[in-house]
This record gives structure tokens, C-alpha cells and sequence, in this order.
């Protein structure tokens, strides 16, 4: 006999149905409806981010890989999301990121994870980023970084050089990753809260630090389809972070620090017993005391979260790049001896470094640097933006406003058209005839609107840090290879191969 069912198994029933109905029509219509179903690319990412998260998370930042095997499979523009498409066409570079008038959202997902959703780096608005952005420009202009070259950025490279100096008379090798670490980190600390990490003065130079951003950039990735992770992990008692993972102490340390110092600013405004020198001047002061952010900007956590990608994005995507470039130079004794004939004769006194602004006018140096800059990638997590009012023109095709486009460094830098033999460092590619045109796609601080804060600072500290290491001392590789150097792993910022023990050095010889 038939039974009839009873009112709940009737709701549960209809409450599937209404489920499986709805997961039908949103996989059918993202394949075939969205106004995206004509460009191709695999079935599961039109679908859902599961594809992404397969190389991003399972695979542990595996995705910039997949993305050349899908180019060259799908052509210039693949479909990589439920609305984002991955472009792969040097020409499109300037059109996507453009600067203004051109209004250009940011699809924070990749930023995401990295917990400061507060940050420039992570805002999402035009409007709202222009506001945050205009506040911060002055404090890295190029005016800013030159003034600060003499007092801040000089000093922490001579202490460095002391390093080497002293690596010189043990014999001991010494990590690059690790001591530029130290050197990039205090100097950010310095310029931006007046305050020096002093990193380059712990044992060893706090080689500790490298390993918890490590461990910070590979988590972001978890992160970024899961972000309420990292607020939840954010607001967890010390007990509970030391549980979890001692090394992170170092991070909320930092964190710590930064609220402190913050609080210290405003406490004192408000009671009016600050000091008002103008060494002691922060970033914060700068914030703070800008008339065109309203009170809501200026709040603690937010100015807390704006010092912390101003710390880690200062110092990570420098590292990687004097990392690499110092490993190509000496794995290249014709372009090491090429290098440091121009620096001798640029630099007559080793002690005395002329100004990094007239550094970049010696010509075999700026090919060094700017080969550097290209063969280690930049940032290489796709930078993804959105076009919210006009659809864009990607060579025969519109893609339509309001989606995600990415583009990235990896696949830029090995178009055969621009870059043959992408694998070689090979400086010369920038002095040929056509090297001026080739360097609107030399694209590591990206461009336009969103493009890198801190571009003025990083050109300083690279040209400035090159140039004294490399007219100062004689230095060999120890025990190192290219998989030394290589992108293994994009966890936004390119990371090598799990088991390197980095690039090391050891130092032959101090140069008269
Ligand atoms: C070689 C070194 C560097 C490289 C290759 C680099 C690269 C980049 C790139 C590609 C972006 C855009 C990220 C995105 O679209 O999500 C960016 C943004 C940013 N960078 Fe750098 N960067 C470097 C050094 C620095 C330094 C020294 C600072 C210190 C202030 C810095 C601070 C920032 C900030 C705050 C942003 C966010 C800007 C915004 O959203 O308006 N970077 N960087």
C-alpha cells in the first residue's frame, strides 16, 4: 500500500529539487547563456573556481603553468573563471591597465587572502582606490625616495656591504635571499614608520623572516576561496596562533607593533604632546593628516592594515628580483666582467655611489637590470581587472564590460615574438635596435591606475644594491643552480622549489 508522505519529507523533497534545478541552470547557463560562453577555455572553469582552485591550492600555486598550456590550446583570450578571462596578447597590456581617465575596478580575489581587505592594495572601487592611492603618492614620489636615498636607503646598503665584508674574512657563504631580506625590510621600515626593523643586525639576519612569508604567501592561496579563514585566524588569541603555528608569531608581532606605534600617533595628537620632527614624520602622519580622507579612513585597524602590505609588498618582490639577478650575473662571467668595467669606470671610489638616478643612465647596467626584471617575473599571480563602463577590444574581439580580465608576467615575457630564447638572460635583448619598443612590455610594476606604489623606491634600492655589491666585491656562486632561481610556485609572488637552500654566494675578493 502506498503511503503518503509526510509534510516534512514533502518540503525536504521540493527544497531538492529546487537545489538540483538551480545548480542545472547555473551550469548550463555559464557554458552556453553567459555572455561569456564564446570564448573558449575548459568546461569546469566556465563552471565554477574549482578549476582554479585545483592549481592554485592542490597543486600549491601551480596556475601560471597551466595558463601557457591553455593559450596554447585556446589562443589569446581563454576562459578561466565563471566571468574571468585570461589574456595572453603584449598588446592588450596598456588597454587593460590603463591609466586615467579609463576607470578600472580590481577583482580582489587574488588579493583576497591576504587578509587586509582594508589596504590600496585590496580595493576594489575606482573611485575608492583614487582616494586611498592620492593620499599615499606623495610619500613615494620620486622627490620622496631621492630625499630619502641619502639618509635612509645608502646607509642600511652599507650595512649590508659590512656583511659581505665580514662573509669575506670567515669564508662563510652568505644567503642573498636572507640578507637582502634584512636590507629590503629595514629599509621600508625606516622610510615608511621611521622605525628600522634593524633585521641586518640579528644573527644571521633574521633568516626566520623569509620562511614565515613564505608560509604567509602559500596560505593566501587557501585563503582566497576561503577568506573568512584569515579574519578568523586574525583575531585568534596568542595561545591559539602559537598553537597553531609558533612561526606566525612573527607576523601578529608585527601587526602588534604597528597598532602600538599607530595608537602612539594618535594619542599624542590628541593630547597635543607630539613631536613634530620631521625625521619622525611616518606614513601614518601622512594619512592622518589628510584633509581629503574622510574620519572613516583614518581609523586604526585601517592605517594598521595600509603599514602591512606597505612591509611585505616593499620587501618581497625586491628580494626575488636581486636574488635572480645577482645569480644570472655571476652564472655569467662575460656579462659579470661586461658589468663591472662600467661600474668601475662609473664609480671611481667604491665607498662613494652616485645617486641611483644616475646609476640608470649607464647603459650596460640598465640592460642588467631591466633582463633582471624580466626574466624573474614580478609579481606573477595574474593581476585581474575589471572594465565596469566599456567593453574592450582584444585584438578581433570585444570582451564585454564588467568581467574579470588577468593578464600575466609569465606568459608576456616568453612571447615568441618579443622575447626569443625567453630561458637566457641575456642583457644585450635591451640594447638593440628595437629595445625601446620593447620596453613597453617590460611590465613588473604593471601599469596604469593600480600599478606599483612603490615603483620609485624599489628602482632606487635595486639600482643602489647592485651597484654596490657589484663594484665593492668579487663573488662566486656556492652550491647554487638555475632551480635555484626558477618560479616553482606562484603564491602571488613567484617562490622557488620546496628544498632550495636559495642562492649563495661566497665572496672572492673587495675591490680597490
Ligand atoms: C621589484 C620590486 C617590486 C615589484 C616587481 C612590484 C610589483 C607590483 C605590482 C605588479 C603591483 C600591482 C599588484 C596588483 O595589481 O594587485 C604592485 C602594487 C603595489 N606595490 Fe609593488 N612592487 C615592487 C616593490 C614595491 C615596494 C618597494 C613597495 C613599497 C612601498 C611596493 C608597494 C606596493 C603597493 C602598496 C602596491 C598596491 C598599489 C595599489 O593598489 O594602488 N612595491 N607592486
Amino acid at each position: 500500500m502506498a503511503t503518503i508522505p509526510s509534510p516534512a519529507t514533502s518540503v525536504a523533497l521540493a527544497a531538492g529539487i529546487v537545489v538540483f534545478a538551480t545548480v542545472v541552470y547555473t551550469i548550463v547557463y555559464r557554458i552556453y547563456l553567459s555572455p561569456l560562453a564564446r570564448f573558449p577555455g575548459p568546461k569546469l572553469a566556465a563552471v565554477s573556481k574549482a578549476y582554479q582552485f585545483y592549481f592554485d591550492v592542490v597543486k600549491a600555486g601551480k596556475l601560471p603553468f597551466e595558463l601557457v598550456r591553455l593559450h596554447e590550446r585556446y589562443g589569446p583570450i581563454v576562459r578561466i573563471g565563471p566571468n574571468e578571462v585570461h589574456v595572453s596578447d603584449p598588446d592588450f597590456y596598456d588597454i587593460l591597465y590603463a591609466s586615467l581617465p579609463s576607470r578600472r575596478h580590481k577583482d580582489i580575489f587574488a588579493i583576497d587572502g591576504f587578509g587586509l581587505a582594508q589596504s590600496v592594495i585590496a580595493t576594489a572601487n575606482h573611485e575608492h582606490h583614487r582616494m586611498r592611492r592620492a593620499a599615499l603618492n606623495p610619500f613615494f614620489s620620486t622627490q620622496a625616495v631621492a630625499k630619502l636615498e641619502q639618509s635612509v636607503t645608502r646607509p642600511r646598503i652599507d650595512d649590508a656591504c659590512q656583511g659581505l665584508a665580514k662573509a669575506f674574512e670567515t669564508g662563510e657563504p652568505v644567503d642573498i635571499e636572507v640578507l637582502t631580506l634584512a636590507l629590503t625590510t629595514d629599509i621600508i621600515t625606516q622610510y615608511a614608520f621611521a622605525k628600522s626593523y634593524g633585521y641586518l643586525d640579528r644573527p644571521g639576519y633574521a633568516p626566520e623572516w623569509a620562511e614565515v612569508l613564505r608560509g604567509a604567501a602559500q596560505s593566501s592561496m587557501l585563503f582566497r576561496y576561503l577568506p573568512f579563514m584569515i579574519k578568523l585566524l586574525m583575531s585568534s588569541p596568542e595561545w591559539l596562533i602559537n598553537l597553531i603555528d609558533p612561526k606566525l608569531m612573527q607576523l601578529f608581532n608585527i601587526k602588534s607593533g604597528l597598532e602600538a606605534q599607530v595608537q602612539t600617533v594618535m594619542t599624542n595628537r590628541a593630547n597635543g604632546s607630539e613631536d613634530t620632527k620631521q625625521t619622525d614624520r611616518t606614513i601614518f602622519h601622512a594619512l592622518l593628516d589628510n584633509p581629503n580622507l574622510p574620519a572613516s579612513e583614518k581609523t586604526l585597524p585601517r592605517l594598521v592594515e595600509e603599514a602591512q602590505i606597505i612591509v611585505s609588498a616593499g620587501s618581497t618582490t625586491t628580494v626575488h628580483f636581486l636574488k635572480c639577478t645577482t645569480f644570472h650575473i655571476l652564472a655569467n662571467k662575460s656579462i659579470l666582467s661586461r658589468l663591472q668595467t662600467e661600474l668601475k669606470s662609473a664609480i671611481p671610489d667604491p665607498a662613494v655611489l652616485p645617486p641611483s638616478h644616475v646609476l640608470e643612465r649607464l647603459p650596460y647596467f640598465a640592460a642588467v637590470i631591466k633582463e633582471g626584471f624580466r626574466i624573474n617575473d614580478g609579481a606573477s599571480s595574474r593581476l585581474a581587472r575589471v572594465a565596469p563602463d566599456v567593453d574592450l577590444l582584444c585584438g578581433e574581439q570585444t570582451i564585454p564590460r564588467g568581467t574579470s580580465i588577468s593578464m600575466s608576467t609569465y606568459l608576456q615575457y616568453r612571447h615568441p615574438s618579443l622575447f626569443p630564447d625567453p630561458e637566457t638572460f641575456s642583457p644585450d635583448r635591451w640594447l638593440g635596435p628595437d629595445a625601446a619598443k620593447l620596453e613597453r612590455y617590460l611590465v613588473n610594476f604593471s601599469k596604469g591606475t593600480r600599478n606599483c606604489l612603490g615603483i620609485n623606491l624599489a628602482r632606487s634600492e635595486v639600482f643602489l644594491t647592485l651597484a654596490a655589491v657589484f663594484r665593492r666585491f668579487e663573488m662566486e656562486l656556492w652550491e647554487t643552480g638555475r632551480g635555484d632561481v626558477e618560479m616553482a610556485h606562484d603564491f602571488f609572488v613567484p617562490y622557488v622549489r620546496v628544498g632550495s637552500k636559495g642562492v649563495r654566494v661566497v665572496v672572492k675578493g673587495i675591490c680597490a
